[in-house]
């Protein structure tokens, strides 16, 4: 799907800050962990809010980049992985959207925890444990990747 084609979904500051304190509300229920592993880049932030509140100072990293500029997936390049199994540690990341990235750290980590804020269908089924689920054809814009901007008027907009 073109850029062009998708639905776009802003997510602001306070936003992701609430959807992130509700994915650790549900998290805490679930069990005591070892610490979090967070997938860069985008589990980083959600990492950090979620380890606040389950007072979680453990942190490691599974460095991959998979997307390019234009919001297409390419390769999925593992620049830094972690030992073990998993077992007992969490996952986090941003979101799922095809469930490659997903599936890559599941093999990689079985027995882990893996946790998202947001889920898309496809990859929703390789996800423990998520918050908001938005549509396939739909780009989510974290506040880091976006800036406010001036915006036509709708009837301008129309008439243009
Ligand atoms: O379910 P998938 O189709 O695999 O997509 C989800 C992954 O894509 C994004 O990461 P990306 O590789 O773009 O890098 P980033 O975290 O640095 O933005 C996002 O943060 C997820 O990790
Ligand atoms: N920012 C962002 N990265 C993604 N990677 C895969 N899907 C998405 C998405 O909807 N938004
Ligand atoms: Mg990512």
């Amino acid at each position: 799907m073109s850029v062009s084609q998708q639905k776009h979904f802003p997510v602001s500051w306070e936003e992701l800050h609430r959807t992130a304190k509700a994915l650790a509300w549900r998290l805490i229920g679930i069990g005591e962990w070892k610490g979090i592993i967070a997938i860069t880049r985008g589990g980083l932030v959600p990492a950090a809010i979620i380890a606040r509140e389950l007072d979680i100072r453990l942190i490691d990293t599974v460095c991959m980049a998979s997307y390019s500029d234009d919001h297409r997936p390419g390769e999925i390049n593992l620049l830094k992985g972690v030992g073990g199994d998993g077992d007992g540690w969490l996952i986090i990341d941003d979101l799922v959207d095809t469930g490659r990235t997903a599936k890559y750290v599941r093999e990689m980590l079985p027995k882990a925890h893996f946790a998202t804020i947001y889920a898309k269908p496809a990859g929703r089924p390789l996800v423990d444990t998520f918050i908001t689920e938005v549509s396939q054809d739909t780009w989510i814009y974290f506040p880091w990747d976006i800036e406010p901007q001036f915006v036509q008027p709708i009837a301008k907009m129309k008439r243009s």
